[in-house]
């Protein structure tokens, strides 16, 4: 959980009056159960039978059961035991669920099939009535219900914290711990424990609830605490009886454990939000979908001295200033993005000041040192800044049309279809569990509409001859990605970013993770592709010598700013800032004037 995590989480109850509501709801049978001894004036079980079954009064809030007992006192009184119960059998489900979902995740193996075979045969049995057949084994009571519960819910906890640790055990952090010689358990607490316990806070925060409805049912069907002592799926049960004659006996349990469940369950999703940001700018109930204030671009007023007036011009200080071109497929103008640090920091500027243009079929080379801002300009233009980045200036033209008020489902027409991304890292963009095949055709399929839509036969079709152009066998069509090399893996997802014929493909350091040779056929592959189909082309690298081979302009960043921007002969052979002669003298110089020569 990172440290933006309380302010998400306020900000998501701001925007959210509903989960404000049962928040304080829940906050108050919680303080009404804890604090019941102190709260209630009246004992929950002394039999008083004059007072029998009188409605709700300003004596008896919530009226008085057939005993002459005070309803509200034993609701609260109740509670204690509900929650306590609810309470030590999550605990109990955690810590199981964990210790074994851990185990047979991490371990893998035999311990592994062993556990999961015990979890399918749990599996085979409804829940419900496995813990009504071992409570009842057991003998009525709240400790034998609570054990009851935990031994049959844990499977579906276990499963899942399973396959919370799968996702991360090959990662390459966990990886690094391993083959650094740090022993399993402390790999199990820290690294794994740590990068999954924010899913599993959501997840013990969203089945609480059926927990206390488990408890509740239970203790309604007679399997819980014992008469007279109350308990609130107890008092159901015995204000069922009285359902027409005294419906408040039932009524307030019954709304008790309602608001309970709503409550806790709603807050899970609220975590869950605040856990994953970009859910937070989703419509919700009450929320509505936050609409981004309009940015413009920075400009400053220019006076003419020929003909005396004034004109609107960006304010870029190094660069030529590009008027607005309909045919450049991307336009960027004065673009700012700002990391916003805590609730009343100054936000931190990443990208300052950015002017670019690209026409179709010409392909810029975007370079710079690590940490200059390249992936948030990439990012930034696909539409994909996420919390704490925003765009705080400037606007971004794609094809003539301004993003900065597009909505998600917007974006959504747009990324695939018309602009594409590559990663650095292909497994960024690849299901493991979907076939190469299958992966393109969703991709295919996923920008036409039902009219103008594809047969399976047809995008199967078109989909082989694309892994054909690639230059990836045949039977490519049918593996998983961990089948295929790094350099076939690339190709497949050069392959998924052209299915859709882009204007715009944003390659974000394609290359890098692949060797000489591979990395070669790979820019082989882009060229021909950018050739063939008039893409324009972002390339992103660190690798100066790259872009020789494929860029016509290169445009060069240094800590969130453009600090040169040239054709590429122009660049390499006569660079205004000495930052670019630096990074040009760390490229053997004899390599240079050879690949010089290539450039048309
Ligand atoms: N989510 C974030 N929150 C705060 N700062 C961020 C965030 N993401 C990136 N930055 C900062 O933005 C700056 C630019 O990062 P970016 O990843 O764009 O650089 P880069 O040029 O692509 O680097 P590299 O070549 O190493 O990938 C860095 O200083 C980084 O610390």
């Amino acid at each position: 959980m990172d440290k933006r995590f309380g302010q998400r989480l306020l900000l998501a109850l701001k925007t959210d009056p509903l989960a404000i509501i049962l928040l304080a709801l829940v906050a108050v049978i919680i303080a009404m159960s804890v604090g019941g001894t102190w709260f209630s004036s009246y004992d929950p079980v002394q039999v008083d039978y004059k007072q029998a079954l009188l409605p709700p009064s300003s004596e008896h809030w919530l009226g008085t059961d057939n005993y002459g007992r005070d309803v509200l006192s034993r609701l609260m009184h109740g509670g204690i035991a509900s929650l306590g119960a609810s309470l030590i059998a999550v605990s109990l489900i955690i810590s199981l669920s964990l210790a074994i979902g851990l185990a047979a995740g991490y371990f893998g193996g035999w311990l592994d099939m062993a556990l999961t075979r015990l979890m399918d045969v749990l599996f085979s049995f409804p829940q419900l009535v496995l813990a009504i057949a071992l409570a009842s084994l057991m003998g009525p009571g709240l400790t034998s219900l609570m054990i009851a519960v935990a031994a049959v819910s844990w499977p579906s906890f276990a499963r899942i914290f399973r396959s919370f640790v799968l996702s991360v055990r090959n990662e390459g952090y966990v990886q690094a711990a391993r083959t650094s010689g740090i022993p399993a358990w402390k790999i199990i607490t820290t690294h794994i424990l740590g990068s999954i316990a924010g899913p599993i806070l959501v997840l013990v925060t969203l089945d609480i609830g059926s927990i206390i409805l488990s408890i509740a049912s239970m203790s309604f069907l007679g399997l819980g605490i014992r008469p007279p002592q109350p308990e609130w799926g107890a008092m159901l049960n015995e204000g069922r009886a009285y359902i027409e004659e005294a419906p408040w006996l039932f009524l307030a349990p019954g709304l008790t454990i309602f608001l309970m469940v709503l409550g806790t369950n709603y807050l899970g999703d609220t975590l869950k939000d605040a856990l994953e940001p970009r859910a937070i700018q989703m419509p919700r109930l009450f929320g509505g979908s936050k609409k981004r204030k309009r940015m413009e671009p920075v400009v400053v007023k220019a006076h003419s001295s020929k003909t005396g007036q004034h004109a609107n011009v960006c304010s870029h200080p190094e660069l030529p200033v590009t008027a607005g071109n309909t045919a450049s497929v991307l336009s960027i103008d004065g673009l700012h993005v700002a990391a916003s640090e805590g609730m009343h920091g100054q936000p931190k500027p990443i990208l300052e000041n950015i002017y670019l243009e690209l026409k179709p079929g010409e392909c810029l080379g975007l370079v710079g040192e690590s940490g200059s801002g390249k992936s948030t300009l990439a990012h930034a233009i696909m539409g994909l800044l996420r919390s704490p980045l925003e765009q705080t200036a400037g606007t971004i033209r794609l094809m003539g049309e301004n993003t900065s008020r597009w909505e998600w489902n917007d974006w959504r027409k747009v990324r695939g279809s018309h602009v594409a991304y590559i990663t650095q890292d292909p497994m960024d963009s690849l299901n493991p569990v979907l076939t190469i095949g299958e992966q393109l055709r969703e991709c295919l399929i996923a920008h036409r509409d039902k009219d103008g839509g594809l047969s399976q036969a047809e995008a199967k079709r078109k989909v082989r001859e694309l892994l054909e152009q690639t230059g990836l066998p045949e039977e490519t069509y049918g593996r998983f990605p961990h089948q295929l090399s790094g350099g076939m893996r690339q190709r497949v997802v050069i392959a998924m970013a052209v299915i859709n014929e882009p204007q715009i493909i944003v390659a974000d350091e394609p290359t890098t993770a692949l060797d000489v040779s591979t990395q070669a056929r790979i820019l082989e592959l882009l060229i021909a592709l950018r050739n063939e189909r008039k893409l324009a082309l972002i390339f992103i690298t660190h690798d100066l010598r790259l872009v020789t081979h494929i860029a016509d302009r290169i445009c060069v960043m240094r800590n969130g700013r453009m600090i040169e921007q040239g054709d590429v002969r122009s660049v390499f052979t006569n660079p205004r800032e000495a930052y670019t002669k630096q990074l040009l003298e760390s490229i053997p110089s004899l390599r240079i004037l050879s690949q010089l020569r290539k450039v048309k």
